[in-house]
């Protein structure tokens, strides 16, 4: 058997990170910028004002009070998008709305909650009573105070993110260098499988691991890509891989890695593959292949569906995420205490079970969900960890053990201290 770092570290180095590529910002969304983007100019590009009011000259109503308002005569309006049209002089204002530029010879915005406005329909001018004194600046928007010309507003390696795209947009980008998401495709073989909502006949079973692979795969932030069902016939999974191997940046099967007898998938890798075998000092997900077919790599992952989750989790995860340029390539790790039911008897192998993350006393708590065979996947579902546990007699019952985070909310909720 071989420990999961060494099969880890094998299938790291064929799972390369994807040549960068120009796209659209909207679709950059989720992925990591490659190369960094500065504002070309100075965000925002123009001093603005704050505040629906007034531009004036700060040292005109610096007394200004309610019982002595300084009354100054209103030049313009201008609304946000408007370019002012006339320099605010001595005593004069303009009428100024948030976003709009702030006209020439004005350094001060009077809100209009301290003012009295006076719009001139009785054939007077129009004049502003400003009720509270003013500083120069106040309420004003500097340009380059976002973000001066030049500065870097999206660093290489940072994931765009939904604000990410609101700022690469603000600075003007359209387009922005990034690693691309990679294309993910899943495939399951064995004649016992049926697509839902098909009837089952005894023996049958539906095709659950492909549809939860695919989940998988889009929740590690990669596309997924659907690549069906084949029977178990050699030249249908050869046509099957040749044709998703045109398709994907990666491949992932579950089942027939182990010492079955009617290992379809076993057989044509090895003629068309490159496979490697392992036997993962692991529990469970034991059974695993590594293979590459027409230069895509592919995981074979064990057909177990419980197996098949837990082997994503560990090796292609890791791998998906390389892939798409992710400095972080694992789930945070805590270290909590162990709940009831964690002991075990020594195999060899490091056992990755199923716990929840819950509430205790004395901190959160890893409890292991009820069912923890490789085919029981409904108890699987409800984890929200994977608590490590090295081989041994396992971890008694208050001690400190190490889990993987599955959901970081509820791990938050247990009362989860710190990160490991
Ligand atoms: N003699 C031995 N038998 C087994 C060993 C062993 O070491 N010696 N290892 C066991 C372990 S551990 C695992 S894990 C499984 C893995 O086997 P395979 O990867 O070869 O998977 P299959 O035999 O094809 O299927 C196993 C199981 O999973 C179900 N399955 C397969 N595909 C799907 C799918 N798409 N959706 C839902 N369920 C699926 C399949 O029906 C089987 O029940 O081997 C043990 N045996
Ligand atoms: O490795 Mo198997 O995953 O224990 O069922």
């Amino acid at each position: 058997m071989q420990p999961l770092p060494e099969v880890r570290k094998q299938v790291l180095a064929r799972c390369p990170e994807l040549a960068p590529r120009r796209v659209a910002v909207r679709d950059a969304h989720g992925c990591v910028v490659a190369e960094p983007v500065a504002a070309p100019s100075d965000l925002p590009g123009f001093p603005s004002s704050a505040m629906d009011g007034f531009a004036v000259r700060a040292r005109d109503v610096a007394a200004a009070t309610e019982d002595l308002p300084v009354v100054l005569e209103v030049v313009e309006t201008v609304m946000a998008g408007q370019p002012p049209t006339k320099v605010v002089g001595p005593r004069q204002a303009t009428r100024i709305m948030t976003g709009a530029p702030v006209p020439d010879g004005a350094d001060a915005i009077v809100p209009v909650e301290v003012s009295r406005f006076s719009d001139g329909t009785r054939d007077e001018d129009e004049t502003v009573a400003v009720l509270a004194p003013s500083v120069e600046g106040q309420h004003l928007r500097g340009a380059g105070d976002d973000a001066p010309a030049g500065s870097v507003v999206a660093p290489a390696r940072t994931v765009v993110t939904a604000p990410l795209v609101g700022v690469l947009t603000a600075v003007g980008a359209t387009e922005v260098a990034v690693v691309p998401p990679p294309r993910v495709g899943v495939i399951s073989t064995g004649d016992e499988l049926v697509e839902a909502p098909r009837g089952l006949a005894r023996g049958q079973i539906h095709d659950s691991n492909r549809p939860m692979l695919l989940a998988a795969v889009a929740e590690a932030g990669a596309e997924p890509v659907d690549l069906g069902w084949v029977r178990d016939a050699p030249d249908a999974v050869a046509a099957a891989l040749r044709a998703g191997a045109h398709r994907c940046d990666l491949m992932l099967t579950s089942g027939g890695v182990s010492m079955g007898e009617a290992d379809v998938v076993k057989m044509v890798l090895e003629r068309m593959g490159d496979p490697r075998w392992f036997q993962i000092a692991i529990r469970p997900a034991k059974p695993f292949a590594l293979a590459t077919v027409d230069g895509v790599p592919l995981l074979g992952l064990p057909g177990n569906p419980v197996s098949a989750l837990v082997s994503f989790e560990v090796l292609a995860r890791p791998a998906i995420r390389q892939m798409a340029g992710h400095a972080e390539l694992d789930r945070p790790r805590v270290t909590v205490r162990a709940g009831a039911g964690l002991d075990r008897r020594s195999d060899g192998k490091l056992h990755l079970v199923r716990v929840r993350l819950v509430a205790g006393p004395a901190g959160a708590v890893a409890e292991p969900v009820p069912a923890q065979g490789s085919h029981q996947l409904v108890a699987t579902a409800g984890a929200t960890g994977l608590a490590l546990l090295p081989d041994g007699p396992g971890v008694a019952e208050g001690a400190p053990v190490e889990v993987i985070v599955l959901d970081p909310a509820a791990a938050l909720r247990a009362g989860v201290a710190s990160p490991a």
